[in-house]
């Protein structure tokens, strides 16, 4: 966000540099007649924050040979469109990026103008200009071979920038496509609408002409893509901040913000005045400073998400405060800005979309866990009460559709409130997963076997008639009442007392459950320690 505020200059030592506060005939400023009028400007770029056209006037400091192939060259001239006037000549070179005077010879990074005659030292040209927005337009003389460097350069850290981009917008559709999660439209809306905002004022877009004359030459549009990319920004970033949950105050704050916006920007798109911009500027501003306190509490908090947002940005943070460096002169400007804003976007995203992947995994693990602990019962590891009687309705279906017989098998610890009393909870726990355990090793691999409140175990046995489930329910209870229990180095006498139910023909679970039940009260009230299908009891 906060490079899209900024722009980037090299110094030349070239000119000096001179503005006229008017715009005179040409032939009269050609003549010299508005020389006395024109005041020096500082730094050697023209900065044009007018929007109508003026004359600034370049004045050399040495002599340019024009063996040199000098060229004259104007950096980020964005949609600025300017007419150079030679000395001596009767019409001007106009250049611009987009539209009739784009000069495809050279690349966007500026607009060039070749000196064929050279220039004395002292002597002057004069540059009408005329900026729809403010922009500065850094100036130097070099070479035809020193240009093309520069272009080549220029070209090759757009595209890889550029491209970046572009992946990362397309792993953010296929995220959002194959994940479903809105979160990647977010993302994905932030880096289109970041590309158009580059490629618009880094001039690419004048390679698709009807796209760039639709829109390339019109200042609103840039407005409307950064809006867009801060926008869309900052309901991800208070999404994957989890700001509405976690600071309701700052996420009232990021909405108020973002509706003020929204606002500038149709009075900005209606009236296009330069006010609206600033103070769609100062909103911006308090947008990133929200997010960024916001960010800093997550970091406070340990939120792993608010360690990403800080990474994403600390690229910009740290152009900004060198581009600062810059403007206050503490520093010599560098050309690499130009490219390290739009890489640090690159970057931002990113890492963005390396935190989004990150906080979709954690989501899933805390889904599972949450899954698993539904499932499964913490003290026993055996099925939870909701789990088995999801198994047992599952059972029942097949069952009844492959033709085949279903029993199921209760079993309640005799006098474990006794257990729970003279030795405490621990080992009343201790029993409880011991006795659970051993039941369920003696289980075969498609039984299901589940808590089903309190200390009452159900068992499921697909596939068995009655006669088989006694013999099962026998078994378990000699494996559970074989041998006693070894707790804290104690030995614990138990028993268990069972009842058995087979699956009638039209039985409902609740009926099955309830004969198995009522079963396992016999065995109780026939002394415990036993097994009972209703009809018959086996004794200990
Ligand atoms: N330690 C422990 N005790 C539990 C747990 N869940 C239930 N209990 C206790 O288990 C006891 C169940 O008692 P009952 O089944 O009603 O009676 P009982 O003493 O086992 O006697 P009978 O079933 O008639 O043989 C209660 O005292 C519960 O507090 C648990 O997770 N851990």
């Amino acid at each position: 966000m906060l490079g899209m505020l900024l722009a980037a200059s090299v110094p030349a030592q070239d000119f000096r540099v001179a503005r006229l506060d008017s715009d005179p005939v040409p032939a009269e400023v050609m003549a010299g007649a508005h020389d006395a009028e024109f005041a020096e400007v500082e730094g050697q770029a023209i900065f044009e924050t007018r929007r109508e056209p003026r004359w600034w006037r370049l004045t050399t400091t040495r002599p340019i040979d024009a063996a040199d192939t000098p060229l004259l060259v104007m950096r980020s001239p964005y949609l600025n469109q300017v007419e150079v006037w030679l000395p001596g000549e009767a019409m001007p070179v106009q250049r611009s990026i987009y539209g009739q005077f784009a000069d495809y010879e050279y690349s966007t990074r500026a607009l060039v103008t070749p000196l064929p005659k050279g220039l004395a030292s002292g002597e002057s040209l004069y540059v009408r200009v005329l900026a729809p927005t403010s922009q500065p337009m850094p100036l130097s003389i070099e070479s035809m071979s020193v240009v093309h460097r520069g272009d080549l350069m220029h070209v090759a850290l757009r595209s890889a920038v550029l491209a970046t981009m572009v992946v990362l917008a397309i792993l953010a559709l296929g995220f959002r496509v194959g994940v479903g999660e809105s979160s990647y439209a977010y993302l994905l809306l932030t880096l289109m609408a970041q590309i158009g905002y580059l490629s618009m004022t880094g001039g690419e877009m004048r390679l698709a002409p009807t796209l760039a004359g639709l829109i390339g030459s019109d200042p609103r549009v840039v407005h409307l893509l950064g809006l867009i990319a801060v926008l869309a920004s900052s309901h991800f970033l208070a999404f994957y901040l989890n700001l509405g949950e976690r600071q309701p105050r700052l996420m009232r704050v990021v909405e108020g913000c973002s509706g003020a916006l929204c606002v500038l920007l149709l009075l900005s798109l209606a009236t296009g005045a330069e006010i609206v911009v600033n103070i769609a500027n100062l909103v911006l501003l308090m947008l990133t400073g929200t997010l960024f306190v916001a960010s800093i509490v997550g970091c406070v908090e340990r939120l792993r998400a608010a360690y990403f947002v800080l990474l994403s940005w600390l690229p910009l943070f740290v152009l900004t405060a060198w581009r600062i460096g810059e403007l206050q002169e503490w520093w010599p400007a560098s050309g690499w800005m130009l490219y390290a804003f739009p890489a640090g976007f690159a970057v931002a995203g990113l890492v963005l979309m390396v935190g989004l992947a990150d906080k979709m995994h954690q989501l899933r693990r805390d889904r599972d866990r949450a899954s698993q602990m539904a499932t499964y019962d913490k003290l026993t590891g055996a099925l939870s009460r909701r789990a088995i009687e999801e198994r047992l309705r599952a059972a029942i279906e097949e069952a009844r559709a492959r033709r085949t017989r279903l029993s199921i098998v209760f079993f309640d610890i005799d006098r474990f409130k006794q257990i729970n009393d003279e030795h405490g909870h621990r080992i009343g726990d201790e029993f409880l997963r011991i006795i659970v355990l051993r039941a369920r090793n003696r289980l075969r691999v498609y039984d299901a076997c589940g808590r089903y409140g309190g200390d009452e175990i159900l068992v499921i046995l697909p596939d068995t008639e009655l006669r088989e489930a006694m013999g099962v329910a026998e078994n378990l209870r000699g494996a559970i009442n074989g041998r006693p229990l070894s707790i804290d180095g104690r030995l614990f006498e138990a028993s268990v007392s069972l009842g058995v139910a087979e699956l009638h023909q039209d039985d409902e679970m609740a009926q099955l459950i309830e004969r198995a039940d009522k079963a396992l009260y016999a065995s109780k009230a026939a002394g415990r320690n036993r097994v009972s299908n209703g009809h018959a009891i086996t004794t200990a």
